[in-house]
């Protein structure tokens, strides 16, 4: 079947499939820098742990280790992932000078300035978000911790990464989302559940005390359920997560990564429940296998669900901040960046060519919407798709893999 004939097969549904495309080219998507080194960042010893209850697990060859090795690896993804990208940047991928580092707290909007420059060559956005793992002055507390000079490096680490955020928003011109998650937890029953919620308060206030445009820059907070080694408690809860956003509307908004929450618990659902209360929100696209395992999403029925509420819930036009959170080290990780990006991509597109069926909902009509909703399934979705990717000029399904392949033998094989 060819495309104009799939074209047909949707018209017959009353669903536009040359609107669909050209919407979907307009969606950023945010490409998440820490999937091409196993989050493991510049700023500190390589060989250190990764902390915050985060796992990767693999050892597959060809890991990132130097600055030019993850924008060298970006720029292949970005040649074989279609739509509109921007690039998620964490505060441990500073760049310093020869000879030059300075601590967390010290960072500097300099030291993302190659960063920038990248950006621009390619003509993407950039997310941002603080560092609060993998670092020694996790005591394992960050910014919940009862030591003040531990919690004062910490909001000082914060409120230098909003500076960073206004001036990467303003010298790329796009909106810069910047997340605040730490692993801030205890891994058996604590004693005093309120005093760290309280000091992660505080500190999130002062950090949100210095000065950014929130036109320009949105601070977000993630929340999580556990992570390995805190599993009894977590500061940043959703209950506190969300409370935080609520109260404080003029500067902050919620972040929902779908792999924080109980495993029968789906995000989909919370789209449209956020969405009633808050302008905006912003998500983590994930896979959890069990638990906040990170694996590489996948075009799956989650996915495609999460997708199908962003778009109905008019998320496409500005509402729903959208960004992949995974990390894969047992595969080839080019591979997992663009498996996944296109299969954000993919759930986007689905979601597009789905009739709205809001009228045989309302009527009660839930034998039309059962029947319809499973047809919808054998559609010629793969010909659209495929019409995507030749109008974006990126190879089709089954075309960039040899081109990873190839970037492995001549690139990752020659790093030890
Ligand atoms: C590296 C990210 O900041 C991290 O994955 C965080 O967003 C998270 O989801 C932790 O589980
Ligand atoms: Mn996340």
């Amino acid at each position: 079947m060819s495309y104009t004939e799939a074209k047909e097969k949707y018209a017959a549904l009353g669903v536009d499939t040359e609107a669909a495309l050209t919407k979907l080219k307009t969606v950023p998507l945010s490409l998440h820098c820490w999937q091409g080194d196993d989050v493991r960042g510049f700023d500190t010893d390589p060989t250190k742990p990764l902390t915050g209850g985060i796992q990767t697990t693999g050892s597959y060859p060809g890991r990132a280790r130097t600055p030019q090795e993850p924008m060298a690896d970006i720029e292949e993804v970005l040649k074989l992932c279609p739509g509109t990208k921007k690039l998620n940047l964490h505060a441990s991928y500073a760049i310093f000078a020869e000879g030059e580092w300075v601590d967390r707290d010290k960072l500097e909007p300099k030291h993302f300035a190659p960063w920038v420059d990248f950006c621009k060559k390619h003509g993407l956005g950039a997310d941002f978000n603080p560092t609060f793992f993998s670092h020694p002055k996790c005591d394992p507390l960050t910014l919940s911790s009862p030591n003040e000079e531990t919690r004062r490096f910490w909001i000082e680490h914060g409120r230098a990464c909003v500076r960073i955020s206004q001036y990467l928003a303003e010298a790329l011109g796009q909106v810069c989302t910047m997340n605040i998650w730490t692993g801030d937890g205890f891994k058996d029953i604590p004693t005093d559940r309120l005093g760290p919620r309280m000091r992660y308060k505080e500190s999130i206030d002062e950090i949100l005390s210095e000065p950014f445009d929130f036109t320009k820059v949105k601070p977000c907070v993630e929340s999580k359920v556990f992570g390995i080694g805190v599993e009894s408690y977590t500061v940043g809860s959703a209950e506190f997560a969300l409370s935080y956003a609520a109260m404080n509307r003029d500067k902050c908004i919620p972040l929902m990564d779908n792999g924080h929450y109980h495993p029968t618990e789906v995000v989909s659902d919370k789209i449209p429940a956020l969405l009633t209360f808050f302008p905006e929100i912003a998500l983590h696209i994930t896979r959890p296998v069990r638990w906040d395992s990170d694996h590489v999403v996948l075009f799956d029925d989650e996915t495609k669900e999460l997708c199908k509420e962003i778009v109905r819930c008019g998320g496409l036009d500005g509402r729903v901040y959208l960004a992949l959170d995974y990390f894969d080290a047992s595969v080839n990780r080019i591979a997992a960046w663009v498996t996944g990006f296109r299969n954000v991509q993919k759930a986007l597109l689905n979601a597009l060519l789905t009739p709205d069926m809001t009228a045989e909902q309302n009527a009660g009509n839930f034998t039309d919407l059962l029947v319809r909703q499973e047809e919808l399934k054998t559609m010629p979705f793969g010909e659209v798709w495929a019409e995507y990717c030749r109008r974006c000029g990126v190879p089709e399904d089954g075309a960039w893999l040899p081109l990873v392949w190839a970037y492995e033998k001549n690139i990752l094989e020659a790093r030890a």
